[in-house]
């Protein structure tokens, strides 16, 4: 047995992983970390980077559409799929090499293997070079999630694939694809593989991101884009069943409907994933999805344990994850832990327009009681979207209505998921309009929109003391 103490380790090389034994490590922690399967976790081998280069690739297929109007001489462009899973392939490829060499050089002793607790200080790792155990007075759990499938449908290598598969395999032969789900992958995919020049047969059975936070102005100008694309969800097969047939699939409705595609793409959800964690070996516990049970500061029932990103849920994306990470190992290093506030990370949907949201939405608002004031201003009029043909989406701004503080903001429309930050950059919610009505700005730009939000706000609410500084 070894028992070289570490001060933390990690299991799961996820971005959660990731960024946890990075900034431990900087922060002077002795840091060990654990990966199973290929280091980077979701988000880098299957996840958010592939996904925006396939994104990139839609939008500049899109995009050729106005080549003639715009004086370029060629287009309009199409797709190649099969290229295009080289060419993420290339990227993701680059993008591991960089971390793990980054790990390296910071002295984060990685292990190849299936972590697993013993017992909440010590975990057994098994992996091709045999089996060890290691000590260490702090854990994070960051096993992430996997794909989660209708029962009884089953994925089957080629044909029904969930979209671990679709980046692990590559693209299966064929042109219609039968994509099932209305959730993020949904929406996304619906635009990637439609622009890449699949005839995409999109199966929902809620509207489409029934479940998430956006809101209504959002999903329409959405709807709106895909219907100029000709994208339109079927909303009428309630799914009992597919199969593999010859060469291609079946899907089967409860009320007698059939439809057939060459390969199917399931985007049903996912599950938090824990199998074979040994939390049985510890006090840890987890409520009835499976989630990893935590309190505010990411702290497990088992001291000294601390878990992060999807396998905490409820919100599944990377950029809950890195925060997460900032959080847990600040509550380890530091002598003043901080609280999770979910609410104040961005979310981003990448697809037809991009939809980027951060804190509350005017429901959540009301709820704590607010009466929020809005601000909003429409690319439509912006002169940096005007000329990039792309004047769809709009800054919309919730505020208190008494104090001028910020509650929540959404940005929908080209580069959406870059102009986010600026909602995020504030730790001063009470000032933050000021310092945008403050702040200089680039001319022209789409952040000017922000600005004119701002100044909408101020002016239509009574607000111009709190966000111009006036008596
Ligand atoms: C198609 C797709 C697109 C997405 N796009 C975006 C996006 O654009 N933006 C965004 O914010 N999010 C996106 N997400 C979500 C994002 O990928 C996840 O939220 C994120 O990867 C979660 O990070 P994590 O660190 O919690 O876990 P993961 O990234 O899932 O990493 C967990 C790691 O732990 C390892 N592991 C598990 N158990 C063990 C064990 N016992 N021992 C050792 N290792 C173990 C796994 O092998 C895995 O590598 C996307 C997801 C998908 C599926
Ligand atoms: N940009 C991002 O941040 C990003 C991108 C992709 C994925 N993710 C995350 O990855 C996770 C998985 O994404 P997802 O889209 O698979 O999950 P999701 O939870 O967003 O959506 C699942 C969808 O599947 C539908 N569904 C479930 N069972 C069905 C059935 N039998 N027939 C038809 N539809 C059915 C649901 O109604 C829902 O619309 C999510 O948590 C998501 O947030 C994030």
């Amino acid at each position: 047995m070894n028992t070289t103490p570490f001060d933390l380790t990690i299991i799961g090389s996820g971005p959660g992983g990731y960024r946890a034994a990075v900034l431990a490590t900087l922060r002077g922690q002795k840091v060990a970390i654990i990966e199973r399967a290929t280091w980077g976790g979701t988000c880098l081998n299957r996840g958010c980077v592939p996904k925006k280069d396939w994104h990139e690739t839609a939008k500049w297929i899109e995009q050729s559409r106005h080549f003639r109007q715009r004086g370029v001489v060629g287009g309009p462009l199409g797709g190649d799929m099969d290229q295009a899973w080289l060419h993420q392939r290339k990227v993701v490829d680059t993008v591991r090499k960089n971390y793990i060499d980054y790990l390296k050089r910071l002295g984060v002793q990685m292990f190849n293997g299936h972590g697993r607790f013993s017992d909440a200080q010590h975990i057994r790792i098994s992996g091709a070079a045999g089996t060890r155990e290691i000590s260490t007075r702090h854990s994070i759990i960051a096993t992430g999630s996997a794909p989660l499938l209708p029962d009884p449908i089953a994925p089957v290598p080629g044909r029904i694939l969930t979209s671990d598969m679709l980046f692990d395999d590559g693209v299966p032969v064929g042109q219609r694809v039968l994509l099932i789900g209305g959730g993020v992958i949904g929406t996304e995919f619906a635009y990637i593989f439609s622009m890449l020049g699949k005839d995409v047969n999109w199966v929902i059975h809620s509207p489409a991101l029934a479940h998430t936070f956006y809101s209504p102005q959002a999903k329409d100008t959405l709807r709106e884009a895909m219907e100029a694309l000709d994208i339109r969800p079927h909303a009428n097969f309630p799914l009992t069943r597919m199969e593999a047939v010859g060469g291609g699939v079946r899907a089967f409705s409860s009320d007698g409907g059939m439809l057939e595609a060459d390969w199917a793409l399931l985007a049903t959800g996912r599950k938090p994933f824990t199998d074979d964690l040994g939390l049985e070996n510890t006090a840890i516990t987890r409520d009835e999805n499976g989630f990893v049970q935590v309190n505010g500061y990411l702290e497990t029932a088992e001291a000294g344990i601390y878990a992060i990103g999807d396998v905490i849920g409820p919100l599944m994306n990377a950029n809950q994850a890195l925060a997460d990470a900032t959080l847990a190992v600040n509550n380890i290093v530091s002598a003043s832990p901080k609280g999770r506030d979910p609410l104040w990370v961005p979310e981003l949907i990448y697809s037809a327009v991009e939809l980027a949201r951060i804190g509350m939405n005017d429901d959540q608002a009301e709820d704590e009681g607010f009466e929020p004031a809005v601000g909003f201003a429409a690319f439509e009029t912006s002169p940096r979207a005007l000329g990039q043909d792309d004047s769809r989406g709009f800054v919309r701004l919730l505020a208190d209505m008494d104090s001028g503080a910020l509650l929540g903001g959404e940005v929908v429309g080209r580069e959406a998921g870059e102009l986010v930050h600026l909602l995020s950059l504030s730790t001063d919610r009470e000032q933050f309009l000021r310092q945008i009505a403050q702040a200089r700005f680039n001319h022209p730009a789409r952040a000017e929109e922000l600005l004119n939000a701002t100044e909408t706000l101020a002016a239509r609410w009574g607000l111009q003391a709190q966000v111009f500084g006036e008596d």
